[in-house]
């Protein structure tokens, strides 16, 4: 088992596999000056290690590079989920993605592929997540939801039932969203609206 990207998003995620009882072998980062991360070593990656990987998670927290990364790597991905995350049975979650210590995922709720489903965050009933999304630590999205690719939701924010929230969008730390959310926009404060600059 392998990770791609050696930064504080890795040690996370490295403290969920050691949680899981699952081996890691070691992790590749781009950055030639970094040779380990704790007592793991940190490799640059070629095709060679291709046939070599049987399990792989991206630790990049960026979601346009954590889909650069997942398209260019022909090896199998694999999920990761803190012990001390609740997922009800009847949710799924795909490959690739993580889920932190004290999250809640509630019943027939989809999680795509390469998301992150930070510490404490909650995903309630029937919410459908697309590939690359982050949902940041303490977020709270209530039942019905639905998350287009790529789209980053910051720490603490809060989603109404029932609201669709485009793809490549952020919302904002803090945030409140009532509203739907278009593709790519950039949504902050309580009651959330489009971000503007002075
Ligand atoms: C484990 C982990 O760490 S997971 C990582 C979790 N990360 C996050 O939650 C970060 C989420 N990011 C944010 O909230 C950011 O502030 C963003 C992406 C919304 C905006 O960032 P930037 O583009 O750098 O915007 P910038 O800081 O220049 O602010 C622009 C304006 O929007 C306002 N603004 C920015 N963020 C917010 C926010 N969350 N809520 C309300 N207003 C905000 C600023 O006050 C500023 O207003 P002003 O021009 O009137 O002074």
């Amino acid at each position: 088992m392998y990770l791609y990207g050696a930064s504080g998003h890795a040690k996370v995620i490295l403290e969920i596999l050691e949680e899981q009882g699952t081996k890691v072998a070691g992790l590749f980062d781009d950055n030639p000056a970094v040779h380990s991360l704790w007592e793991y070593p940190v490799n640059r990656y070629t095709s060679d290690w291709n046939s070599k990987i049987t399990g792989m998670l991206i630790a990049l927290g960026n979601n346009h590079i954590r889909r650069k990364i997942a398209e260019q790597l022909d090896v199998p991905f694999v999920k990761g989920i803190h012990p001390k995350a609740i997922l009800s049975g009847r949710a799924k979650v795909g490959n690739g993605t993580v889920v932190m210590g004290g999250v809640t995922i509630n019943a027939d709720t989809v999680i795509g592929r390469h998301c992150i489903i930070n510490t404490n965050a909650s995903v309630d009933h029937d919410c459908m997540i697309e590939d690359y999304v982050h949902i940041s630590p303490n977020v709270a999205l209530c039942g019905g939801i639905s998350v287009g690719e790529g789209t980053h939701i910051g720490a603490g924010a809060v989603i109404k039932p029932g609201i669709l929230v485009g793809k490549w969008a952020t919302i904002g730390a803090g945030t409140v969203v009532i509203r739907n959310v278009p593709d790519h926009a950039v949504i902050v404060g309580n009651p959330g609206s489009t971000m503007t600059r002075k």
